[in-house]
């Protein structure tokens, strides 16, 4: 696997790939890597020559100072899941090289109402900067294809919609989210719950499943919803939000009416044992 830390020196690397016809496929990441990291590069393997997996922890997406300074950091064990992936190249650049400009915000993205939803609300200017750090890796990178998890599945929508802004030609591939044996969604974060939270946390995932149920056989999947933030509180979650919400023309929108034929999901944030973590699952339809 090749290594790079200089945005210049990979880009002549790709610069020649592009040149031999080669196909590029893009994961970018945040490191701490699991089997749901892994499962991107899979896809992307199988659909590219080449892939190209990036970890860098942007500190611009981080509405939370103590989240960023606690972000995992893996990086030896990263580097040799990568290479029995077979990887073929890990971008690994510094903030410096990222933000030569500096941190502060320097331009804005017309996300409209998707940015004010869900994670949007409760982690103000966090999709301005995955949208900042995405948009630049995009245009060092320039892959044919980028790879995304469904897990988090607002920030898939936020993207598809960056690459219209900025008029890209790349191609979003939204991968499933792979999760532990006993439901729970895979996240980095997870390595920072206690084993005893790591057990109750699958509670999330049995509260979507109910959701689901309720939404087959089509009557109460709202009540359902709003009984999930209970259930997850009285088990001493903290739960932002148990949203369903339908996919509207790129955007998310809360249901006031039955779904019809549109793409409906249902999403969750809750914290437990200080920890931020978040799941969907799609009821109906596809992204
Ligand atoms: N369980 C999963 N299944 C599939 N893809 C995933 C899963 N978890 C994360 N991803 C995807 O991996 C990419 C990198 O995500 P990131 O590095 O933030 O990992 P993470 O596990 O989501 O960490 P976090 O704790 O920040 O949620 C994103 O596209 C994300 O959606
Ligand atoms: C897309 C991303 C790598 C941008 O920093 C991050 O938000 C993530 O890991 O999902
Ligand atoms: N996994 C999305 C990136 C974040 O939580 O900041």
């Amino acid at each position: 696997m090749y290594l790079f830390k200089r945005s210049n020196d990979l880009k002549k690397h790709l610069d020649l790939v592009r040149k031999s016809n080669k196909s590029i496929g893009f994961v970018p990441t945040m490191g701490a890597l699991h089997s749901g990291h892994l499962s991107l590069i899979q896809a992307a393997k199988k659909e590219n020559d080449v892939v190209i997996c990036s970890i860098f922890i942007n500190p611009t997406q981080f509405n939370d100072p103590k989240d960023f300074e606690k972000y995992p950091i893996t990086i030896e064990e990263d580097i040799k899941k990568l290479n029995d992936a077979s990887t073929d190249i890990l971008f690994l650049p510094s903030v410096e090289e990222m933000y030569p400009e500096g941190l502060s915000a320097n331009e804005t993205y017309d996300f409209g109402e998707l940015e004010t939803i869900l994670e949007g609300k409760f982690r103000p200017g966090h999709f301005q900067g995955v949208g900042r750090i995405v948009h630049k890796l995009l245009d060092i990178v320039q892959p044919h294809k980028l790879f995304m998890g469904q897990k988090d599945l607002q920030q898939c929508l936020i993207i598809r919609k960056l690459l219209i802004i900025t008029n890209s030609p790349v191609e979003l591939v939204v991968c499933p989210t792979m999760r532990e044996s006993s439901g729970l969604a895979m996240s980095s974060r997870n390595e920072r719950l206690s084993p005893a939270a790591r057990k109750k946390a699958v509670a999330i995932y049995q509260e979507l499943e109910k959701i689901q149920q309720e939404f087959s056989k089509g009557l109460y999947f709202l009540e359902a919803a709003r009984e999930a933030a209970d259930n997850l509180k009285k088990q001493g979650f903290e739960p932002e939000y148990v949203d369903v919400l339908i996919l509207d023309n790129g955007d998310l929108r809360h249901i006031s009416e039955p779904p019809g034929n549109n793409t409906v999901v249902v999403a969750v944030a809750a914290w437990l044992d200080g920890i931020r973590l978040i799941d969907n699952m799609i009821l109906q339809g596809a992204l």
